[in-house]
């Protein structure tokens, strides 16, 4: 396994970002899902050696982040949330600046490198362009290019489809599959459809700790039996539909019928279900 994780927990003042959770990942892209402040982030942060956890153990690669850090960020590849980028370069000059901070010092090869993933995503005919005058999806395909320079093994992804049109999600589903060809890839999303398309493994995190880890096919069998259209509008986890009827989750309302779960149905019975009772 490219990625061991076990009993990490990160603290901010009080606040417990990440409490005592593991994990494990391998070839392929993982799915890390969660609600807003369950701590994805943080664990990306720390998987990519920018944060030490205050307690709990790291394996990248096979190696220990705390006496390591150098030889893995060598075979690592990062796109955080918002990435910093330099709007007044081009997008060549951005990511062959990258390069150099990643120690690519021949300058042939490095360009080279810098060329291949520049096409790699799609960008080869705006590569003069500067990066102001670019797209938001554009500017995010610049924050892939970068994290493939010298094909690193592990690649951690924060949120690279927030923001974009539908189009440009499904271009980027592609991209992402691509890159989780023979490379571990992490990627963290709000997306449920994305890790429902993408993903061979999923990571449910909430209050800082791990609620699920499987296939998203079991993340979904979670709601097998207990997914319900029509009837009476019942319970927290009734919601409208685009057909004008109302979905259920969990004990079926008077007068519904069965229907065929989603992996968006068993996250949200996860959710609600992982929730300690004061919550509910
Ligand atoms: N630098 C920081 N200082 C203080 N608290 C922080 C800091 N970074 C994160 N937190 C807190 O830690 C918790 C986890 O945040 P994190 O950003 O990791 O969650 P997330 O799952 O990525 O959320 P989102 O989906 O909204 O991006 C939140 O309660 C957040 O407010």
């Amino acid at each position: 396994m490219s990625v061991v994780v076990e009993g990490l927990t990160k603290t901010y003042g009080r606040r417990h970002a990440l409490d005592g959770l593991s994990f494990t990942a391998g070839t392929g892209v993982t799915g890390l899902l969660g609600p807003n402040g369950a701590g994805k982030t943080t664990l990306i942060r720390l998987l990519a050696t920018v944060l030490a956890p205050d307690r709990g153990t790291m394996r990248l690669l096979g190696r220990d982040p705390a006496t390591e850090r150098q030889a893995i960020r060598r075979r690592l590849g990062y796109v955080p949330q918002e990435p910093g980028y330099h709007r007044g370069f081009t997008v060549f000059e951005f990511v062959d600046y990258v390069a150099i901070l990643k120690e690519m010092a021949d300058r042939r090869t490095r360009h080279d490198e810098v060329r291949r993933v520049i096409d790699e995503v799609g960008l080869a005919d705006v590569s003069g362009r500067r990066i102001r005058a670019l797209s938001g999806g554009m500017r995010r395909r610049i924050g892939i290019a970068q994290a493939l320079l010298g094909d690193p093994e592990l690649v951690l992804l924060d949120e690279p489809t927030a923001g974009l049109d539908s189009e440009q999600r499904l271009r980027f589903r592609d991209l992402i599959a691509r890159a989780g060809e023979g490379r571990t890839v992490i990627l963290s999303t709000h997306q449920i459809e994305d890790v429902a398309a993408l993903c061979a493994k999923v990571v449910v995190l909430k209050d800082g700790g791990s609620v699920f880890e499987g296939t998203p096919k079991e993340l979904r069998g979670l709601a097998e039996g207990r997914t319900w259209v029509g009837g009476r509008k019942e319970g927290p986890l009734c919601r409208h539909t685009g057909e004008g009827v109302f979905r259920t989750l969990g004990d079926p309302p008077p007068g519904a019928r069965p229907a065929e779960p989603t992996v968006e149905d068993g996250y949200l019975l996860l959710l609600h279900e992982a929730a300690p009772a004061a919550t509910r």
